[in-house]
């Protein structure tokens, strides 16, 4: 809730299927009842914070592809003409209602640094105190490949729960998730809400419908897991409702409600961004006897029960710990770079002892278990 009030904070995602036209362009028409949806919630006093695709779809056509291109630098060159198009409409549309909207590119690296995250998330805190529409997509211009969020529907989560939104809203050209690819099954049933990311749920969730959409059901799953593990209440309806994101802010919309996990049991900031952000940089395989110390227990780990170090990594990095059965129990930081635990690994029982000693003593021990697994994506 923003400032103790009633009011909140809410990030609303659209993507490329629900903005165009049977083209493939940017339909102004769809632009302008989102805007007008969004204009509601600000009078209402709530705060909003838009995940908008559409850069390639605003693009390709002044580009001279009559085709929405499939390669990848067509696809760059598309957004890059596309973005510019796509903000200068919005802000024409939030300034005939008195508002003003602001452009946010992020790539997937600007959030594995977590000065560069913190950074994020206090300029986007400016923006929303002064009532700005803060108008976030991913930066495909230059964003190679390997790097990409690649869809927008996990950005969307990420970017709520770096600004500890109240709720996310995701737009799509289906009225919320079925029990079946509704394209496949024609009995599939709307779910109307979903307190867990069963395994069943996974399983229905197919591909994109449409030739614009890059995500398909599945992002948006790996979206709500990452939402609901960071606390965060979600919908997902049909863009072309009428009403339906004034509504959903009011839980009033027809579609799916996500719940969020109980509190005390999501994830902070600091957890959020190392579960769903950070890209760990190694990995640190473990005995059996520190699984259960280190999981069930919460203890940190001892120097003794590192099996062995993979990759290269600093003091402070986030590790996967491993354990025995190769199996992942979660994510840790680390105390030492893995040179110095590749050196702990080879010592007698004796010198290890007396590290050991003095790392209980100092409190510096290898590894704290930051995040356990299985959580979000
Ligand atoms: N279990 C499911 N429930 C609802 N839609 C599903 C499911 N599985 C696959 N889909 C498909 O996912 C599509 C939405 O994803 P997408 O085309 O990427 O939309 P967007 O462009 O809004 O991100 C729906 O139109 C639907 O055809
Ligand atoms: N960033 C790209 C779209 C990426 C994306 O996730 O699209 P969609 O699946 O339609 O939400 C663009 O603006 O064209």
């Amino acid at each position: 809730m923003v400032n103790g009030t009633n009011k909140k904070r809410v990030v609303i995602k659209i993507g490329s299927s629900s903005l165009t036209s049977l083209h493939g362009e940017i339909s102004r028409r769809k632009l302008e009842k989102l805007v007008d949806e969004v204009v509601r919630i600000k009078d209402d006093g709530h705060e909003v914070l838009l995940v908008s695709s559409g850069a390639v779809a605003a693009g390709y056509r002044k580009l001279g592809c009559l085709t929405r291109p499939d390669s990848l630098p067509e696809k760059q060159a598309a957004a890059s003409v596309g973005q510019g198009l796509l903000m200068e409409s919005y802000s024409d549309l939030f300034l005939s209602h008195g508002y003003m909207g602001s452009q946010i590119l992020i790539t997937r690296s600007d959030f594995s640094d977590e000065d560069r995250y913190n950074n994020a998330r206090n300029t986007i805190n400016v923006l929303l105190d002064r009532g700005i529409i803060p108008i976030v997509n991913e930066n495909d211009t230059i964003t190679i490949d390997r790097l990409k969020f690649g869809d927008n529907d996990t950005l969307s989560a990420k970017v709520a729960g770096l600004v500890d939104a109240d709720e996310l809203i995701i737009l799509s050209d289906i009225d919320g998730l079925y029990d079946a690819d509704p394209r496949k099954d024609s009995n599939a049933k709307l779910l109307d809400t979903v307190h867990e990311i069963t395994p069943k749920i996974e399983a229905a969730a197919g591909d994109p419908g449409s030739d614009v959409g890059t995500g398909g059901m599945k992002s948006k799953i790996d979206a709500f897991k990452i939402a609901m593990a960071s606390g965060i209440t979600s919908f997902l309806g049909k863009a072309s409702t009428e009403s339906i994101v004034y509504d959903a802010v009011y839980r009033n919309a027809v579609g799916t409600y996500f719940e969020p996990t109980p509190e005390g049991e999501n994830l902070n900031q600091k957890k959020q961004w190392i579960a769903f952000n950070s890209g760990p940089e190694g990995e640190v395989t473990i005995d059996h006897a520190a699984r259960e110390t280190i999981v069930d227990q919460r203890e940190n780990l001892l120097p003794v029960n590192v099996h062995h170090v993979n990759g290269r990594f600093k003091k402070g990095a986030v590790v996967r710990i491993y354990d025995l059965t190769g199996e992942e129990v979660g994510l840790g930081v680390v105390n030492y770079s893995s040179k110095q635990l590749e050196q702990m690994i080879g010592l007698t029982e004796e010198e290890l002892a007396s590290y050991e000693m003095a790392a209980i003593e100092s409190k510096d021990l290898v590894c704290h278990l930051e995040v356990k697994l299985p959580v979000g994506v």
